[in-house]
Parts: structure tokens; C-alpha cells; sequence
């Protein structure tokens, strides 16, 4: 496979923004491999588009490993790599060592694994990119997520790390959003005050990633960078 069409991973792609992500690629003409862990409609719907839909559990490093033993077997180069999936899970009482091992897996455990086993892939002599989505609240932390937030911070210095490690061949960003989009059990009084919580006041929807993620894909000269795209919460 030449580099020109080599595909780009998106893992938990199979909802939401990651979703969003993969068809706007798919618009462009861009070979697509998704990770999803639950079998949902928008993953039916990127098959049906021509994309490669491989499953993955990155709870544990068995579930990691096994995913990139698939992902090598379906291609042999990559043009990306964005580490979309994650889990948003409060502490819950009793189960806390639970919560943060979950986490750390998803959010540090699998982007870590990954880029170790399948940098390879990336170097092909064309322009490569890891992407690490993270979160704004790495800036403040947060009470109510707090092993979320950890895990979230120690994604932003893998960022660090790995574009560090392997420039000049790849380049390794990452994008911190604050509020893009509601989840469906969000109600009226929280929408409002979590909309209060940025300058902007908006729910922007899932466009404005992959915009953030297209400028990062273009610019040849951008590494080790973190985009807020948090509608200037830091202001407020
Ligand atoms: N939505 C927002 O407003 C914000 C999002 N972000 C970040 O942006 C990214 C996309 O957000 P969003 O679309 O809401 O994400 P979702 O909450 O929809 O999660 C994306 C996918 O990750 C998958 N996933 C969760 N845990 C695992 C696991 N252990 N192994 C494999 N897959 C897993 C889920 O699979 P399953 O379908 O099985 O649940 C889900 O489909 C995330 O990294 C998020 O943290 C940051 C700030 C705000
Ligand atoms: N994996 C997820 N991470 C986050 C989500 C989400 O739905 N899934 N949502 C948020 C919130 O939008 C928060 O930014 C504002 O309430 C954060 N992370």
C-alpha cells in the first residue's frame, strides 16, 4: 500500500464525535479504520461507507495488545492515528480502584501501547500524525472526575513524550475540548449551567474537532501542541 491512501485510525468511533470524525474523512475520500466497543448504528454506517470497523475493549492490556495484533493483520501503514476513545466515569463509591484502573487503561494504557507497537506503520516517508483527544480539565482538574481528569493529564504528557521521540518522521499533538456536546440523559438545569461555564456559551457540536483535527493533519509544522477548543472556558 503506498502511503497517499493509507487509512487513518480513529479509535471508539463507533458514536459522537469519533463518529463525526470518520464520516467527515470518509467525505474527503480518506480510508478509514475505526475501533468500537459496543456495536452501535453509526458503526453499521461507516461499513456500509467502505470503512475497516475493528472491535476493541481496551479494559486491560490483553484487550489492548489483541486490538493491535488486528489492526497490523487489516493494514501495512497508517496515515494517522487519533486516540478518541474514552471513558467519562465520577468515582463511584466502593469501586474506585476499579474507576481509575479504567481510566488510566483507556485514556493512557492504550494510546501509550499503540504508539509503541504501530509507530511503525507511520513511517512511510509521507506525512504521519498521532493525535491524542484529551480534555480542558487537564488546566483545573475536577471534583467530581477526578481519575478522569488524572488520566486525561498524563495523556497530555504522552503527547509530550511521543513527539518528542519520534519527530521528525511523526508529528504527535493533541486537542483538548471543553463542552462540545450533551449526552442524551443531560436535563435542562445542567445544559445551562455547564454552558454558563465558558465565554463562548455555546454547544458547538462535534465539527469543530474534526476542523481542529484537520489543521493539525495539514500543518507540517506542529508538534507537541495541545489545541484548547474550550470556547475560552479559561476566561470565565
Ligand atoms: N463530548 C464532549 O463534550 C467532550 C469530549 N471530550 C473528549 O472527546 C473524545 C470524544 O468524546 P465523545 O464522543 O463524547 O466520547 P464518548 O463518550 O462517546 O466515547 C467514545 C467511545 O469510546 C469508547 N470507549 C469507552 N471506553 C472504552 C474502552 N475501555 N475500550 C474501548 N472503547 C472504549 C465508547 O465505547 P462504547 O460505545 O462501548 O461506550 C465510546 O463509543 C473523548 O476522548 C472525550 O474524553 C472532551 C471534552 C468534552
Ligand atoms: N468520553 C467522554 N468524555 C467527556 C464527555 C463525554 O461525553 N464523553 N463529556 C464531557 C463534558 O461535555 C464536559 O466537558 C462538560 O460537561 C467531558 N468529557
Amino acid at each position: 500500500m503506498s502511503q497517499a491512501n493509507a487509512p487513518i485510525l480513529i479509535t471508539g468511533a463507533g458514536q459522537r464525535i469519533g463518529l463525526h470524525c470518520a464520516e467527515r474523512l470518509l467525505d474527503a475520500g480518506q480510508p478509514v479504520i475505526i475501533s468500537y466497543r459496543s456495536h452501535r448504528p453509526g458503526v453499521d454506517r461507516l461499513r456500509e461507507r467502505g470503512a475497516t470497523t475493528l472491535h476493541a475493549d481496551f479494559s486491560g492490556a490483553e484487550g489492548i495488545m489483541a486490538f493491535i495484533e488486528a489492526l497490523r493483520e487489516q493494514t501495512p501503514a497508517l496515515r494517522a492515528i487519533v486516540h478518541n476513545a474514552s471513558g467519562w466515569q465520577r468515582e463511584e463509591a466502593g469501586r474506585e480502584a476499579e474507576v481509575f484502573q479504567r481510566m488510566f487503561e483507556v485514556h493512557m494504557l492504550a494510546p501509550y501501547l499503540i504508539n509503541l507497537h504501530c509507530a511503525d506503520l507511520l513511517r512511510h516517508g509521507g506525512p504521519a500524525d498521532i493525535v491524542h483527544i484529551s480534555d480542558d480539565v487537564t488546566r483545573a482538574g475536577s471534583k467530581k472526575h477526578i481519575a478522569y481528569a488524572a488520566s486525561k493529564a498524563g495523556l497530555d504528557n504522552l503527547t509530550l513524550s511521543f513527539a518528542a521521540s519520534l519527530a521528525p518522521a511523526i508529528k504527535v499533538n493533541g486537542i483538548a475540548p471543553a463542552l462540545i456536546q450533551f449526552n442524551e440523559g443531560d436535563d435542562e438545569a445542567y445544559r445551562r449551567k455547564a454552558l454558563a461555564k465558558s465565554a463562548l456559551g455555546i454547544e458547538p457540536g462535534a465539527e469543530v474537532i474534526y476542523q481542529s483535527l484537520r489543521y493539525l493533519l495539514d500543518n507540517p509544522y506542529v508538534t507537541g501542541t495541545t489545541l484548547a477548543v474550550n470556547g475560552g472556558r479559561h476566561l470565565v
